[in-house]
């Protein structure tokens, strides 16, 4: 079956589940928090009472692939159930693995999350595009051919990333302002949005002096353990709002295992989004 492209699919999802995207990010303190081991038992029952408490009622899933990578290929195991999973119920899923390399290892990379019949098979993959945007060219291209998107990371929600993504090039442009404007022209003409979106931290604070409206979706990690809450959403943003899919991972997650408070806390954070969205003149 042929998927209608990734940004078509994230804005309904949008519309009818809501913005929301819960990160699946098993730490190993939040595997003890919840009275589990440090193993891949524990692993793959935290990751089952998230996909069971959530899959149902959440728009996006950001599994962060380095949680389960760490226990090797029975780990990688549990990591496809997952994504098979949350897909058959309806989710979208953001692979959130960081991939970047030099073309034809991009290629591979690509095969591995965005070819439809790969066991690893995403909506989305997030990527790096700091050995130049132009080496995702082979996952920008099998993501077109498969539905699939990309979340290209542009201003990260960590302080360190500055160094590199606020840097100035000869022509006085920002590297992160660059990264937008290949998303945005990646993107032109696409309706309701384009399928390749930008990572944007929502602890970043006014991001006014950067074109956000790349017709694309900014996928916003920060919000919870981070510091950043829903509220903050509107003035990093601003009319660009309307196209954030605000991610929490620990936020969320600290108040398993209980499966009705998993669904609470999502609730609660699906809730505030919201009202700070829906206050944005023109959102
Ligand atoms: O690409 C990401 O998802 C990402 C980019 C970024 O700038 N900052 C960031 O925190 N993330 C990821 O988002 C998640 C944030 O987790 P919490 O801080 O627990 O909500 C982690 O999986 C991070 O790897």
């Amino acid at each position: 079956m042929t998927l209608a492209p990734f940004g078509a699919r994230l804005r309904e999802a949008m519309d009818t589940r809501g913005p929301l995207c819960v990160g699946i990010d098993p730490h190993a303190s939040l595997l003890s928090a919840w009275g589990l081991t440090d193993d891949v038992d524990g692993l793959e029952a935290f990751t089952r009472t998230v996909v069971d408490a959530l899959a149902g009622t959440v728009a996006v899933f950001k599994p962060q692939s380095a949680f389960f990578e760490r226990f090797g290929s029975r780990g990688i195991a549990v990591l496809e159930r997952a994504v098979a999973d949350l897909r058959e119920a309806g989710a979208l899923v953001v692979m959130d693995a960081k991939r970047g390399d030099i073309g034809s290892t991009m290629a591979a990379y690509a095969e591995t999350f965005l070819r439809k019949d790969s066991p690893l098979f995403s909506d989305a993959l997030t990527v790096s595009p700091y050995l130049g945007y132009g080496s995702l060219k082979p996952a920008v291209d099998l993501a077109r051919e498969s539905g699939a998107g990309l979340f290209v990371l542009a201003l990260t929600s960590n302080p360190e990333g500055a160094e590199v993504q606020r840097a100035v090039r000869a022509d006085g442009r920002s590297i992160g302002a660059t990264m937008l404007a290949h998303l945005a022209e990646e993107n032109a003409g696409e309706t309701p949005m384009g399928s390749f979106g930008a990572v944007v931290g929502a602890t970043l604070g006014d991001l006014s002096s950067f074109d956000l409206d790349i017709n694309g979706p900014l996928l916003a990690p920060g919000i919870g353990a981070q510091g950043a809450t829903p509220a903050d959403l509107p003035a990093v943003f601003g009319a660009a709002v309307r196209n954030v899919v605000p991610n929490v991972s620990r936020g969320v997650l600290r108040h398993g295992p209980d499966a009705a408070a998993l669904r609470d806390a999502a609730e609660r954070y699906a809730d505030e989004v919201r009202e700070a969205v829906d206050g944005v003149k023109g959102a």
